[in-house]
């Protein structure tokens, strides 16, 4: 499904008014009535009162016209405004007027304690407050009745978004209502799905509020959901070269988890034959640990880092490979960082950095801006600061324009790791993940990852696709894992060890996650 900004969204709402003439009271008479089908099948309208919290624009129209399907079968409804009702313009202004005509009961609110008197005669709130035009941070009374809103402990339904929540960035302005469910209007905004926003929305549905699927599969749309695709079959005369090759370039005398967790969940997700270079003092002890892994002993610094001097083996050897993926547990040595520059840079294969790898690449990413085999990069949040040296809180708070505009510099396929991982490629593609969960914030965990994305390149041949997929399954084996043993404590062995699990359920059930939104927004 397509994500849309609030520049977008407003775009295809003039679409749809220009190019197919539906007026705009109709689309907000759709969008009311989806949020009041949405309430009646939850709330019972015969005992449950409802208070619906209007702000001036068109978000607090769309709120008189729920009020409007409630009052009109007769449950009991209350309206608070909390602007003045002569702001209120086309569609929200005709929709105030014919409230007034049927007497639907209406109270302006000046101030929070007024609005705190009136709660605890209601069991149901509407946040009809701000939607996509919320502009500035919230503070005053609007902050003060958000803060008595989400203390009520009373069901609270948000429409379009919740307010507070920037439409953009998914980011906090001040306060934001925390609902149980969301009815959003068109497509999902980025508000709607980025973090913290997700959160706030509760169940998160979606109404296409009658736009022809022209409009909501606009092509120009570049920011979509990571939906899983089909798999190729394993053929049945499949043997262990046909599933990939690849060589890790990774681990050093002080890391040796790193490298196995990443050889090995490239065979744990299907690959055929993981072959890891590391220094050849802590070959055999991870050896022990994975002995389905191929070792390339290689010479070692000082401090037993991956020695410079191993650079033209490692070119020679990745000959034969399909991708190399460098850096897991690589230290930050420098002559080890120079070798991984070089490597980077001379290397005619796919690769896929990680780890220390993208520091090396921070520290000069001409290494990598000019190769002509793909490059996919795989930093969490502080490794995409460093790649593109702003603070780890720029990156966070615009995820999906920072992730742009770093592929595009970089060159590269990148995921920028984190809760709804997103997946961008330099042409201005981004996916959003919407597998995983928190319990995979675990130290090993991004090693599972790149191994997993590798095992998806031999298998799919695509980098883009094989990198979306990757970061599926490796979300999805993360639930998997955490459905049976809870998010505390789960290990990136865990998540390990639910790859063929995870595999097994994506091969089964692909087409449902898919048509379900991996069941985290439901569309009406
Ligand atoms: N397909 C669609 O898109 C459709 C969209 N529709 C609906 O339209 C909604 C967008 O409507 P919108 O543009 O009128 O803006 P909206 O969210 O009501 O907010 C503007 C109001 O908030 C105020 N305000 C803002 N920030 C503030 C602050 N911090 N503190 C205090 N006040 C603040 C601002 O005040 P002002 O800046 O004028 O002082 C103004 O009064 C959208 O979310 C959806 O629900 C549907 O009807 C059908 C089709
Ligand atoms: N809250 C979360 N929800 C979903 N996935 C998460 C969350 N936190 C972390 N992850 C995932 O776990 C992995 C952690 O990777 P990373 O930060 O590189 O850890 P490490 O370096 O310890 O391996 C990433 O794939 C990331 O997307
Ligand atoms: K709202």
């Amino acid at each position: 499904m397509k994500i849309v900004s609030v520049e977008q969204m407003r775009q295809m709402d003039q679409t749809a008014i220009s190019e197919f003439g539906i007026p705009d009271q109709l689309l907000m008479e759709n969008a009311g009535l989806a949020s009041y089908e949405k309430i009646r099948d939850r709330f019972d309208l015969q005992k449950d009162k409802f208070l619906i919290v209007c702000g001036g624009g068109n978000n607090g129209g769309d709120g008189l016209v729920v009020a409007r399907k409630l009052f009109s079968n007769e449950a009991k409804v209350q309206v608070v405004l909390l602007s003045n009702p002569s702001k209120f313009k086309g569609s929200a202004h005709l929709n105030y007027q014919i409230a007034q005509q049927m007497k639907i009961p209406t109270q302006s609110i000046e101030n929070a304690q007024d609005f705190e008197t009136l709660l605890p005669a209601f069991d149901v709130i509407v946040d009809a407050i701000f939607g996509t035009g919320l502009d500035r941070e919230v503070g005053g009374k609007y902050r003060d009745i958000i803060q008595a809103i989400n203390r009520s402990g009373k069901p609270v339904v948000s429409i379009d978004i919740p307010s507070g929540i920037n439409g953009n960035t998914g980011q906090v302005m001040g306060i934001a209502v925390k609902a149980d469910m969301t009815i959003t209007f068109g497509l999902p905004k980025l508000g709607n799905l980025l973090l913290p926003g997700f959160e706030y929305n509760g169940q998160l549905f979606v109404t296409h509020i009658s736009f022809a699927p022209k409009i909501f599969n606009n092509p120009e749309v570049q920011t979509q959901t990571n939906d899983p695709v089909e798999l190729p079959e394993r053929p049945t005369d499949a043997h262990k070269g046909f599933c990939g090759k690849v060589l890790f370039v990774a681990g050093a005398a002080n890391y040796l988890g790193a490298p196995y967790f990443a050889a090995h969940a490239f065979l744990k997700a299907g690959g055929g034959l993981s072959y890891l270079a590391t220094p050849r003092q802590i070959a055999s002890t991870i050896a022990m640990q994975g002995p389905e892994i191929i070792f390339q002993p290689l010479q070692a610094t000082e401090s037993g880092s991956i020695a410079h001097e191993n650079l033209d083996f490692l070119l020679e050897f990745s000959e034969d490979m399909e991708m190399v993926i460098v850096g897991p547990g690589a230290s930050l040595q420098a002559e080890t960082q120079q070798l991984i520059r070089d490597l980077l840079e001379k290397s005619p294969k796919p690769v896929l950095v990680d780890g220390d790898g993208l520091t090396a690449v921070a520290k000069d990413p001409a290494c990598i801006k000019f190769r002509q085999a793909p490059t996919i990069l795989t930093p969490h949040p502080g490794e995409m600061a460093r790649l593109l040296n702003i603070s780890i809180g720029e990156v966070q708070k615009n995820r999906v324009e920072v992730l742009r505009r770093a592929c595009k510099e970089l060159n590269a396929i990148i995921v920028l790791k984190g809760a709804h991982s997103l997946i961008g490629h330099p042409d201005g593609r981004v996916y959003m993940n919407l597998s995983g969960n928190p319990g995979m914030a675990t130290a090993g965990s991004g090693d599972v990852l790149t191994g997993t994305i590798a095992a998806m390149y031999a298998l799919l041949k695509d980098p883009l696709l094989a990198t979306r997929i990757g970061v599926f399954l490796h979300g999805l084996a993360g639930d998997l894992a955490a459905q049976k043993m809870g998010m505390d404590g789960l290990l990136a062995g865990d998540i390990l060890q639910h790859l063929p699990e995870a595999l097994q359920h994506y091969r089964r059930h692909w087409r449902e996650m898919k048509n379900q939104n991996y069941g985290k927004i439901s569309l009406v």
